[in-house]
């Protein structure tokens, strides 16, 4: 819905792409509409993340990022990856400068703001520090809440620890020569906006984005970008969803790619509608047997008003009230490196 936002992948574990290389469009094919595409790549042992970012760089992604945010209860060292190598970023600098070199595309890193104890302000800087200075990484995405790897579930992971915002800020003060996307937590396009003003390099939104598309992504163009919104109805996008979605499935056949698949991203689109529940009832059963995406289409905006299917975004102005207070009273002091000690 968005032709500015960067699209970031699934992680992509680097053994896959090195075991896989012979069919590698199934993990890592995207059609050009979607660019601008991150390709994020998860796993530590460097010979395979450089046959990964290699193989990869065949695919024009505009971005490698390497998964340190993942609450994998792996630790650091072969094999593992995700939020425990945080506590090795030597590792990780030297997994960065390896996917650089065997791509040549700009890399960056997604990290949460600690892990277990590791958790102060300090210890997130050595990190930062370490692993822009031993590889080209200039490019930090900070999920703001640390990551518990003691078996609390990925789901609670992203709930349960708070969120720091403070500490975020905090690098931009400490790292004005790094770029950091803010991610965690954001659930209104009225955030992301408060966030770029208050120097945010990008704000990265996930679930909201997911669970109500609509009213987050659907308003980006027009309130972040500065750009004209599209200005399409739900019904027009749709209509031009179906026609590429049935050509994948044609492309690509019923073995690797079904509807239950390509229909799972529109399904929070009418969130909190008159008729949404409704929706959701009739396309649980349309699943069951439609082999297209159209024919679902068909059997189930039957549950939807008009006036729903045709409206198109309200860009209402943004309110800034409030958002990130706290961030300014709870900053911590200024970084201090070991070596400066
Ligand atoms: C279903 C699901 C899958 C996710 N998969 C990944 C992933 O593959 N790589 C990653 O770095 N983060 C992943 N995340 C975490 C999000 O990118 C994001 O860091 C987290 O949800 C916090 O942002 P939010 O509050 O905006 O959702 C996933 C989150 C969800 C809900």
């Amino acid at each position: 819905m968005s032709k500015h936002a960067w699209l970031y992948t699934e992680m992509v574990v680097a053994e896959t792409i090195v075991h896989q290389k012979d069919d590698l469009d199934r993990f890592l094919a995207f059609s050009v509409e979607q660019h601008p595409v991150v390709l994020q790549i998860g796993g530590s042992n460097l010979k395979n993340l450089a046959k990964a970012a290699e193989l990869a760089s065949f695919y024009s992604f505009d971005e490698i990022n390497l998964n340190c945010g993942c609450p994998s209860d792996k630790v650091a060292g072969h094999g593992c990856f995700g939020a425990s190598l945080m506590f090795n970023p030597k590792l990780v600098g030297d997994a960065m400068s390896t996917i650089a070199a065997n791509s040549n595309i700009p890399v960056s890193v997604k990290c949460r703001i600690g892990v277990d104890y590791r958790d102060s302000y300090n210890e997130l800087c050595d990190f930062i520090s370490e692993v822009s200075s031993r590889s080209p990484t200039k490019h930090f995405i900070i999920h703001a809440r640390k990551a518990l790897l003691n078996g609390l579930s990925p789901a609670a992971n992203r709930k349960v620890p708070p969120l720091k915002y403070e500490y975020y800020f905090a690098l931009l003060r400490d790292f004005p020569e790094l770029q950091f996307t803010l991610n965690g937590g954001i659930t209104s396009i009225e955030q992301v906006d408060a966030a770029l003003g208050k120097g945010a390099s990008g704000v990265m939104v996930g679930r909201a984005a997911y669970n109500n598309p609509w009213y987050t992504i659907g308003r980006v163009d027009g309130a972040i970008y500065g750009v004209p919104s599209h200005n399409l109805s739900r019904r027009q996008i749709l209509e031009q969803y179906e026609v590429y979605a049935d050509s994948i499935c044609e492309k690509y056949g019923s073995k690797r790619v079904n509807v239950r698949q390509l229909v799972k991203p529109l399904l929070n689109l009418f969130h909190s509608e008159p008729g949404n529940g409704q929706w959701k009832r009739m396309a649980d059963a349309a699943l069951k047997h439609c082999k297209t995406v159209k024919s679902f289409l068909e059997e189930t905006l039957v549950a939807l008003p008009d006036n729903v299917l045709d409206s198109t975004i309200v860009n209402s102005p943004l309110s800034h009230e409030g958002q990130f207070s706290d961030a300014n009273a709870l900053f911590p002091p200024p970084y201090k490196s070991m070596q400066s000690i």
